[in-house]
């Protein structure tokens, strides 16, 4: 990659399943972009990975992540979106954000980030199509629905599921677990399915985005099909994701990231 724009350093809060990826592939170089510093919830499980970088990152707690870095990656649980977005987005820097089903918990970040210059993406992540559904939301969607199949070990502990006191382990057959509005998966499900919040918010919103979620033991990849009725475009798309060392996240995801910080600054950009 070639970069016009000044060196950037980034910074990962996470090292799981898409934030070691994320961090292995930037310090095999992706040019203008320097790892600085990672945080992690046990520092010294990554002590070797890290030893082997060509350039090791500073480990640093998360809230001093933003003294390291123009640019945070938010790999991380949940539960930890507003430690790792606030200091980024209020000091006018940018957060790229996995737990995106997280974000409609704290949508006072994006105003923060309105203030004071800085921004919140939303990588495609997980998901396909969101190109597309952007470039139809500049008219008009009419609708858009999404129907997720994942193993059972995609879904197991999932809020929904222990609240609801469903048995998942055991099944024979695909069983639909909740159909409703990305909001309410997002709540439910807010380990499994980011991809429909992300869904949501580049299309009509998370109370208009429809959501269906089925456990299916015939699958082995977490697979997401979206269907899209708009005013210049009807159309569905599928991915099927070979799932990571975490079951819920496909490998795919941290691509994803990669890809979005490789069109920063690139002399050709492909794809709105
Ligand atoms: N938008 C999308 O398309 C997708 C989003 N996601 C979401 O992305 C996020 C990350 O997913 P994934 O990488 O699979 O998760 P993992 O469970 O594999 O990794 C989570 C990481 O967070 C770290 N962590 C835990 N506590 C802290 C802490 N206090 N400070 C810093 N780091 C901490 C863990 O540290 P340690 O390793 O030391 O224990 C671990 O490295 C999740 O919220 C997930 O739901 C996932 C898939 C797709
Ligand atoms: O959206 C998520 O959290 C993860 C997901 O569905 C996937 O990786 O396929």
């Amino acid at each position: 990659m070639s970069s016009s724009r000044a060196p950037q350093r980034v910074a990962i809060a996470g090292l799981g399943a898409i934030g070691a990826a994320i961090a292995r592939e930037l310090d095999r170089g992706q040019g203008g972009l320097t790892l600085t510093a990672v945080a992690s919830g046990s520092p010294e499980k990554h002590r070797e990975f890290l030893a082997s970088f060509r350039s090791p990152p500073s480990v640093v707690p998360l809230d001093q992540l933003h003294a390291h870095a123009d640019l945070v990656i938010e790999a991380a649980p949940a539960r930890l979106l507003r430690a790792i977005v606030e200091p980024f987005v209020s000091g006018g820097k940018t957060a790229i954000v996995l737990s995106a089903a997280a974000l409609l918990q704290h949508e006072d970040l994006i105003d923060l980030a309105k203030a004071n210059g800085g921004q919140i993406v939303v990588p495609t992540g997980a998901l396909i199509g969101l190109d597309a559904v952007t470039a139809a939301a500049v008219g008009t969607i009419h609708s858009v629905r999404m129907i997720t199949r994942k193993p059972v070990d995609g879904l197991r502990g999932a809020p929904f599921i222990v609240d609801n006191g469903i048995d998942i382990d055991g099944l024979k057959e695909p069983l639909k677990l909740f159909e409703g509005t990305a909001r309410e998966a997002g709540k439910g499900f807010p380990a499994n399915l980011n991809v429909a919040v992300a869904l949501s918010l580049a299309g009509i919103g998370p109370d208009r985005t429809m959501v269906e979620i089925w456990a299916d033991p015939s699958v082995t990849r977490n697979t997401h099909r979206i269907e899209v009725d708009a005013d210049s475009a009807r159309f569905s798309m599928t991915i099927e994701n070979i799932p990571s060392d975490n079951p819920r996240t496909g490998l795919i995801t941290p691509l994803s990231v990669i890809a979005l910080l490789r069109k920063r600054g690139a002399a050709l950009r492909v794809g709105s």
